[in-house]
């Protein structure tokens, strides 16, 4: 395959992102995007899918134009995407009929109270791997057909289709001919059952979902169909798709039971590879399916945290304090500590292991001698110590220490973070050449599904530290950090009841 290119398609929170690849797995080009964030009531958040297909297909052009290609060099495409995020849209026209609701969305909160206070924890956490929370897209298609004029009628006619981002991006990419997900997004619907690896008749009654709005469930790693669109000239094998965390542990080469990676997006998603048997956890962590290639299921279990990176633009958006995201560092550096102000991220909530839809951001610690800088660093702090709980809910579940962390994501660009997290986990963490991970880890999956790359052994070496941070901190130092941690997320739980 001379000249030719594997094409990802990075559909995130905050911006839409496409990449071109070579066989050594080197950036060619890579353009990126952002689109507008919508907070219709507080706790509410939505895209418009138009225009998240209108970055994409922009970002996917320019890409291809900037590595000085066309779409006959475009062995594959792959694409991630982030997950949960609902769409539902009319089949015929292609419009979506609501805004995309957005995995942070805590809409149906109450819902999702019903459905504990009704006794399904166990059973739907049983056939699904997830915990009851507004988090997952199932309750958002729900809210949708009620909420909605006429969406129920129409979804029981078989006029609606449902899909998350990866499906809404294959339709369009597609011009309507393919309507499928893949095993690793279906398993964040709360609709799939990852044993039998079918859509769940249960979960769908429970939620009053028609199944005929529901995407076909392919593999991670085959072709799906060709692009029809104007946008390539040449018809395209669309050839893998993963959510991005499971695109992001696959990308990191944790490919072997027992391996972890945490992303610092939006959120924070860390994933441990569990090999090929669902693990339920017993510390509120997720099951979730990591990939499935030539017919093996890879399972993960999953810590996902919901203010990652995210609380870095709230500086810059929400109080100011800085321009721009790499703005940060510099301001955290001005100070040598966090000056006793602590700051609980929980502006949609607490994610695992906490799960508190109703918890609420916190500051607290303030004194006359705080400063924005202090502000800021407690804000970088607090991210590390939501994966600090995550962490140690693994290390539960799995009976064993992480010794290592692999790191990718935006916010795992920040020096500081990534030393304090070593520091607070007292684990090696390390950040790798490549940090655009997700966006490879779908193109090894479009590639091994088209001869590009002839399997695993062909890849794995090109993953390759960047950086290493070791703990500096004394023990003494990280029990405070944490005492003061723990009080404080104690002031942000269950804040908006
Ligand atoms: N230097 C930095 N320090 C900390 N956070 C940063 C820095 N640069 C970017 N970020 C954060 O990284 C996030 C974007 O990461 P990315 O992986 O692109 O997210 P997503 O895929 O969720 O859109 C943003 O929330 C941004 O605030
Ligand atoms: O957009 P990201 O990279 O923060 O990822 C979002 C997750 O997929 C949500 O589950």
């Amino acid at each position: 395959m001379k000249n030719k290119f594997i094409l990802s398609l990075d559909q995130g929170t905050t911006s839409s992102r496409a990449i071109v690849f070579n066989k050594k797995g080197d950036i060619i080009s890579s353009v990126q995007k952002e689109f507008t964030q919508i907070f219709p009531q507080p706790g509410w958040v939505e895209h418009d899918a138009n225009e998240i297909w209108s970055t994409q297909a922009g970002v996917a052009a320019e890409a291809i134009v900037r590595a000085g290609v066309n779409g006959l060099n475009i062995a594959g495409i792959g694409i991630t995407n982030q997950r949960e995020t609902t769409v539902v849209w009319d089949r015929e026209t292609s419009q979506p009929i609501y805004n995309a609701i957005v995995w942070q969305d805590r809409r149906t909160a109450k819902y999702c109270d019903e459905l504990k206070a009704n006794g399904y924890a166990d059973r739907i956490q049983d056939k699904t791997g997830l915990i009851i929370d507004s988090y997952f897209s199932g309750t958002k298609v729900r809210w949708i057909l009620d909420n909605v004029d006429g969406a129920r009628e129409k979804a029981e006619a078989g006029k609606l289709a449902f899909g998350t981002i990866d499906s809404w991006l294959v339709w369009k990419l597609t011009q309507g001919k393919v309507h499928i997900t893949d095993v690793s997004n279906a398993s964040r619907t709360l609709l799939y059952n990852i044993k039998t690896l079918e859509w769940d008749i249960e979960m769908l009654e429970l939620l009053n979902i028609p199944i005929c709005m529901l995407p076909e469930v392919k593999s991670s790693s085959e072709i799906y169909g060709h692009t029809v669109t104007t946008l390539f000239a040449h018809k395209v094998p669309i050839s893998g798709v993963a959510g991005d965390q499971q695109a992001a542990t696959f990308g990191q080469m944790c490919i072997k039971p027992g391996s972890v990676k945490n992303t610092y997006g939006t959120g924070c998603f860390m994933l441990c590879n569990t090999g090929n048997k669902p693990v339920k956890s017993k510390n509120k962590l997720l099951t979730t399916i990591g990939w499935q290639i030539k017919g093996e299921t890879t399972y993960c279990l999953e810590g996902s945290v919901f203010m990652g990176g995210a609380i870095v633009q709230w500086l810059r958006d929400g109080l100011g304090i800085i321009k721009s995201s790499a703005d940060v560092e510099s301001l955290v550096n001005s100070v040598e500590d966090n000056g006793g102000v602590f700051m609980v991220p929980a502006l949609t909530g607490l994610g695992a292991p906490h799960w508190d839809q109703y918890a609420r951001g916190t500051i607290v610690g303030l004194t006359r001698g705080s400063t924005a800088a202090h502000i800021a660093r407690a804000a970088l702090e607090g991210i590390a110590f939501q994966v600090m709980d995550v962490l140690k809910a693994m290390e539960a579940d799995a009976g064993v220490e992480i010794r290592e962390l692999r790191v990718d994501g935006g916010a795992a660009i920040n020096n500081m973070l990534m030393q304090f997290q070593s520091d607070i986990l007292d684990t090696t963490v390390l950040r790798p050449k490549i940090l655009e991970t997700t966006a490879l880890g779908a193109a090894y999956l479009a590639g091994l599904a088209v001869g590009y790359w002839d399997g695993i052994e062909d890849i794995q070496s090109q993953w390759i530290v960047g950086e290493k941070f070791e703990p500096l901190m004394t023990k003494e130092e990280s029990k405070k950090l944490i005492i003061g941690w723990d009080k404080a997320l104690g002031r942000s739980k269950s804040w908006d009841i």
